[in-house]
């Protein structure tokens, strides 16, 4: 069997948890409650998407939103992980689009129901190269930001979370067992918006790395 490499995570098959409402602005622009705890949900392995091929519009969504955030590659499983040894679990970053169906997440939430539709469809996780944990040695403090067609929709910085990245791993591991190869998508700033068809995005973090992706529509 050949050695895995954590620097293609992505090839694991391992599970992608997100982060909702991490950010009080995008929380507001959503006109969403500011969270008291973090609120959770999957994206499966088949959501990733890398450069090179295009993030895939559903057909059944009219309002595809695109949603800038750090992503946490987990490099030592746990369960029930102290704040304090949280730090010890990251093998490193990623770049990452939680690509949204607004639309039917709307629905979805005025009806009670999951938001797997909007959030779990292939493609809805494009993903940059692994940044190793040297290369961010603040991740509290990294400024991310994403362009559509060359103009501003994204920019804000990660000391703006609610819920620190520390906080986080420790209260998912209470809850779900985090494995070697995992991926948490730590929620967005404000500025999401609908991306159509032919659409060209760029996003980064900082001086530390930066993706482009087209937008099309799904056959
Ligand atoms: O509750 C809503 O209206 C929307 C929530 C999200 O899509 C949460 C995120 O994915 C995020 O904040 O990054
Ligand atoms: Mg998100």
């Amino acid at each position: 069997m050949t050695a895995r490499n954590i620097s293609q995570f992505w090839e694991w098959g391992r599970k992608i948890i997100c982060v909702g409402r991490n950010y009080a602005d995008h929380a507001k622009e959503l006109k969403n409650a500011i969270p008291t705890e973090p609120v959770l949900f999957l994206k499966p392995p088949s959501a990733y998407v890398r450069e090179g091929s295009p993030i895939l519009v559903p057909p059944y969504t009219g309002n595809l939103h695109h949603e800038v955030e750090l992503g946490v590659v987990i490099g030592k499983g746990g369960t029930a992980i102290p704040q304090a040894a949280a730090m010890e679990h990251v093998a490193g970053y990623a770049l990452c689009l939680d690509m949204t169906a607004r639309d039917i997440q709307d629905e979805c939430k005025s009806r009670g129901l999951p938001w797997t539709l909007a959030k779990a469809f292939n493609t809805s996780c494009p993903v940059s190269d692994f940044i190793p944990k040297e290369r961010i040695p603040d991740p509290a403090n990294v400024q991310l930001w994403l362009k559509v067609n060359e103009q501003l929709r994204q920019s804000g910085s990660t000391s703006q979370m609610i819920f620190s990245i520390p906080y986080l791993i420790s209260y998912i591991s209470d809850f779900i067992t985090l494995e070697e190869g995992d991926l948490i998508l730590t929620g967005t700033p404000k500025g999401v918006s609908a991306v159509q068809e032919h659409d060209e995005l760029q996003a980064g973090i900082q001086d530390v790395v930066t993706m482009s992706f087209r937008v099309d529509r799904q056959d």
